[in-house]
């Protein structure tokens, strides 16, 4: 479960400082696929960037009893002299893959990189980065996904195969996810957090949460 205690997150501006969150306490229900869903400006990024590590509240803590995946989208961390393996191998190594080997052909398999697997990840296309990036991610077995761009990751079959896996991946692990689509919305999730006004709301039924989404 992912817990919020008492946080507060602002950015200063030269108008004061702009609140997202203000000493807000919630708990994320376990066992749900949740959209964070709300206006324009909401704060839904910024939550979603506190929620995978790469930004910090100002103060608060955000804690969670499960693992938490970096945003499948993202393929910053890809180092570009190593080679597709070797970069998957760090990845594997850092979050703790116990069968390395076992994980290196999944992404593999994954990618469809054939033999550029083993070609330094400078020689690829930002199509092959992308896929690389995404196949070490949801080649790793994590409680929680964050999902952020489902659909851009490489060309059009690979974002079709994409879209698939983490379909596949909702039904055994969950998800977290945060899209102004809402019919990838309804794909993926179950239930919804709105954020309105540095308030944090639960809908068990998506269908409430998108009509309230509509009218924010
Ligand atoms: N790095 C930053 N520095 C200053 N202000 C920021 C920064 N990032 C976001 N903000 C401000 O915080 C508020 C929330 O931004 P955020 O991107 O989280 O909203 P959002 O709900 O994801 O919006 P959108 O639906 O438009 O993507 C906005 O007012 C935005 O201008």
């Amino acid at each position: 479960m992912i817990q919020l205690n008492n946080v507060t997150k602002y950015y200063p501006s030269s108008l004061g400082n702009q609140y997202i969150l203000k000493n807000i306490s919630f708990s994320f229900p376990e066992n749900r696929n949740l959209a964070i869903l709300g206006a324009n400006g909401a704060g839904k990024s910024t939550l979603f960037r506190m929620l995978a590590g790469s930004e910090y509240p100002n103060s608060g803590t955000i804690t969670s009893s499960g693992s938490i995946s970096w945003p499948v989208a993202l393929a910053t961390g890809i180092h570009p002299q190593m080679t597709g393996r070797e970069n998957t191998r760090f990845i594997g190594r850092v979050n703790g893959v116990l069968d390395l080997e076992e994980y290196e052909n999944k992404v593999q398999k994954f990618t469809e990189l054939k033999h550029k697997y083993d070609l330094p990840v400078r020689s690829y296309s930002s199509g092959m980065r992308a896929r690389l990036a995404f196949a070490c991610c949801i080649a790793i077995d994590f409680d929680i996904y964050l999902i952020d761009e489902a659909t851009s990751v490489g060309d059009q079959r690979f974002k079709k195969r994409a879209k698939q896996w983490l379909i596949e991946k909702s039904y055994t692990s969950n998800i977290i996810m945060v899209s102004h689509d809402i019919k990838e919305v309804r794909q993926f999730c179950d239930s919804a957090v709105t954020i309105e006004a540095g308030q944090l709301k639960f809908y068990e039924d998506l269908e409430e949460a998108i009509s309230i989404y509509r009218k924010l």
